[in-house]
């Protein structure tokens, strides 16, 4: 597709990419993610997010908004690929009015340029957790690991690699916090060259990116971890291991 030109966009701001009566699109498909994810308490007080990839364009929901409550007409579009840095340099060919791109823009775009369809960025407090339960290791070798649970048959073992077993050992990499979200792209992107098989990385204290080829594959993804972090959690309560 040919990029559209900046006066083109000012003119019509290319409104027609985010209408569409199929619940499928992603214009559709993000708030409607998004309202579920609120009441899982994924994307609480305005955290947290989802980004979908079609083809050549990047669907992206709005900064500090109440992500439950988000419209189609919300919704940015990058003309993918794109930079990621410096923000200004991204090819928007469309931009609500008043409204800013999540600041989780370039950590979503980490995952797209290495194939993702969709990107979902939670709060979750079960992943919250579990960073601080492996708070001790620090460092690039951080992981959260766990083994001998059915649920991890739900994560892939690597692009074209089947799922994980039982008897697998399912390991994702912590990365510290920064001040700023943008600012963790360089770490989340050194985690995933340093475990090239991993479908999401935790960011200790404060959520998880998880991607997944396309939007169901995410969400299931997601949810798979969620529920071995939250067994994790009670699992530590009870003093029993995480890995046989
Ligand atoms: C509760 S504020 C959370 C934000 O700082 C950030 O961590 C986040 O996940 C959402 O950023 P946003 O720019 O609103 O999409
Ligand atoms: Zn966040």
């Amino acid at each position: 597709m040919v990029p559209v030109p900046d006066k083109e966009i000012q003119k019509d701001n290319n409104d027609h990419l985010v209408q569409s009566s199929d619940p499928e699109h992603p214009a559709n498909l993000i708030p409607t993610l998004c309202r579920r994810f609120y009441k899982w308490g994924w994307v609480t007080g305005t955290g947290g997010g989802t980004s979908i990839r079609r083809d050549d364009h990047i669907f992206i929901a709005p900064s500090g908004v109440q992500k439950e409550l988000m419209k189609s007409e919300n919704i940015f579009v990058l003309q993918f690929p794109t930079p990621k840095y410096p923000p200004e340099e991204r090819k928007y060919i469309r931009k609500p009015l008043e409204l800013k791109p999540s600041a989780c823009t370039p950590l979503f775009l980490a995952a797209f340029e290495r194939g993702a369809g969709c990107c979902i960025h939670t709060h979750s407090q079960w992943a919250v957790l579990v960073t601080l339960l492996v708070e001790r290791e620090k460092g690039p070798d951080a992981c959260f690991e766990i083994s001998n649970i059915e649920q991890i048959k739900g994560i892939p073992r690597g692009k074209g690699k089947g799922m994980l077993g039982f008897h697998d050992t399912l390991k994702i990499p912590i990365i510290e916090n920064t001040a700023f979200e943008e600012d963790l792209t360089g770490s989340l992107e050194k985690a995933m060259d340093q475990y090239p098989d991993t479908y999401a990385v935790l960011v200790r204290r404060h959520g998880i990116y998880v991607w997944g080829d396309n939007v169901a594959k995410a969400k299931t993804q997601c949810e798979s971890l969620d529920y071995l972090f939250q067994l994790a959690v009670e699992m530590h309560k009870l003093g029993l291991p995480w890995v046989k």
